[in-house]
């Protein structure tokens, strides 16, 4: 569709753009990255005719965009460049229908009813309709920018070129263009080139990326590109971590400061937290947010979280929503469940374990409520449903370490293996099966690092880390499932 072969241009005998080759699709949406002064409006200028191409050529369908008359050309191609200047006391309105104009026939040219159709549905989808009457000057930027897509939606081109149209835009406003355009490239077959300087917001739209460093293309692709880490840090001098967006299976960027933690920033583990307990809950407060992995009702995944907490629920307990429960119960006590993993358990509360171990330097806190009622062996092919019995196993981990995320992942695997080898040697049997029991129906677990100190990669069975983790989840869960044991018998 949109052939850009060999640009060369600038805005001297010396060019910025040195020799650019990319096709754009019928239909695709095509965003142009790169850092300030890497030469994206030069390039948008170059195409768009305000700059004089030096070499190269441009052409739409294979036809040189040079050989099209202005008419011909505004028919196929609409802009919307940073540098709009609208001099005159034009109605938002009247601003519109200027994109009609390339459309209208004969001598006086006048707008005929589809013109007027085409403006009302602009105005429609824009949500610019309330200030059609309203004087352009008198608007917000914001609002002049989506005045200013509606002029080149009117025009309804097959090809549209945008400098980067969410300028002024709030996050609202930013989504609600990009949604639009999307919707018009996906239904009526628009092909959009646009520079975005935000990589997030071109990570969840664009069809494929280019990426543009001193005046040449260093990479062209699809989103997943903007996954190579390195590449993005030698053309932005920033540190990126690349994620992936947790509902659509995007890449999101994180950006990390340079600025590190000072000394007196350091978290002294053994002083950090305080626990409060009591009938209804366990809540184990940290002074800083750990990266903590957990599968609680509340904070589920990998996050960063200050507050852990293990609530009291009758035993026949079956709320339809137990998130909005916990929320409930959090609000009362004042714990930001935000900020907080929550668990449940009908176990009394009292009955918990906590044991500390040591390692060399690495330090392992385990803080366990157990009952085995539920008891399961995963193994086993039937689903009982009943949680009549008081029967759950939570155990918080806490760990004074630098885990990555693979880390994390090692961590909970040898959390949970210690917990099948405590049920093993308690001889903790499934009733259903009279087998082996590996867990409770519904066990909760959290391994929640402070980050501090030497990166560890791998936390499983193999390594002194994972070792610790392993003893100390295996003594709790063995003492708490005891005292289960001994509740039961009095
Ligand atoms: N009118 C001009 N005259 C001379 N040089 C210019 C002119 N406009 C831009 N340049 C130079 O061209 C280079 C590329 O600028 P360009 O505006 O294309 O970058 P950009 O990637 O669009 O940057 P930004 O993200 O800041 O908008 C820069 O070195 C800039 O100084």
């Amino acid at each position: 569709m949109l052939k850009i072969r060999n640009l060369v241009g600038g805005y001297t005998n010396t060019p910025i753009i040195n020799g650019v080759d990319f096709e754009i699709s019928k239909g695709e949406f095509f965003v142009l990255l790169g850092p300030n002064g890497s030469g994206k409006s030069t390039i948008f200028k170059l195409i768009t005719g305000q700059l004089p191409c030096q070499k190269g050529e441009i052409s739409i369908n294979d036809k040189s965009l040079s050989s099209f008359s202005k008419l011909e050309k505004a028919k196929k191609v609409a802009v919307l460049s940073q540098e709009v200047q609208i001099s005159f006391d034009y109605t938002v309105e009247e601003i519109i229908s200027l994109g009609r104009f390339p459309h209208q026939k004969g001598l006086f040219k006048t707008l005929s009813v589809e013109d007027k159709e085409v403006i009302e549905e602009v105005m429609e989808i824009t949500k610019v309709k309330q200030y059609r009457d309203t004087q352009f000057r008198m608007i917000s930027g914001g609002e002049k920018q989506r005045v200013l897509l509606a002029k080149v939606l009117a025009q309804q081109p097959e090809v549209l070129l945008l400098d980067e149209p969410t300028n002024h835009l709030d996050i609202k406003h930013t989504f609600q263009m990009l949604d639009l355009l999307k919707e018009w490239q996906q239904t009526k077959g628009l092909t959009i080139f646009a520079i975005l300087h935000d990589l997030n917001v071109a990570a969840l739209y664009a069809d494929r990326i280019a990426l543009l460093h001193k005046g040449s293309f260093l990479d062209v692709g699809d989103v997943d590109t903007l996954r190579k880490e390195s590449q993005l840090e030698t053309v932005y001098e920033v540190k990126v971590n690349a994620q992936s967006h947790p509902t659509v299976p995007k890449p999101q960027l994180l950006m990390t400061p340079n600025h590190s933690k000072t000394k007196s920033e350091l978290l002294n583990f053994d002083t950090s937290f305080s626990i409060t307990k009591n009938d209804q809950f366990i809540h184990v407060q940290f002074e800083s947010p750990l990266r903590t992995i957990s599968n609680g009702v509340i904070g589920e995944g990998i996050q960063w979280l200050k507050h852990f907490c293990n609530f009291h629920v009758e035993k026949h307990y079956n709320g339809s929503n137990p998130k909005q429960d916990l929320q409930k119960w959090m609000e009362k006590y004042e714990i930001p469940f935000e900020q907080s993993v929550a668990m449940m358990t009908a176990v009394r509360l009292e009955d918990v374990v906590i044991v500390t171990k040591q390692i060399e330097d690495i330090k392992v806190i385990a803080v366990v409520t157990a009952g085995t009622g539920n008891a399961v062996d995963i193994t086993n092919s039937s689903l009982s449903q009943s949680h009549e019995k008081v029967g759950t196993i939570n155990s918080m981990v806490f760990i004074d370490a630098h885990f990555t995320d693979g880390a994390l992942v090692n961590g909970f695997m040898s959390a949970t293996e210690a917990k099948v080898k405590a049920l093993h040697d308690l001889n903790v049997k499934d009733p259903e099966t009279n087998t082996m029991a590996t867990s409770t129906s519904t066990d909760a677990l959290l391994l929640a690092v402070t980050q501090q100190g030497k990166e560890t990669q791998y936390a499983g069975s193999g390594t002194v880390v994972g070792k610790v983790i392993g003893q100390t989840v295996y003594e709790a869960t063995h003492k708490a499932v005891q005292k289960y044991f001994h509740r039961l018998q009095k």
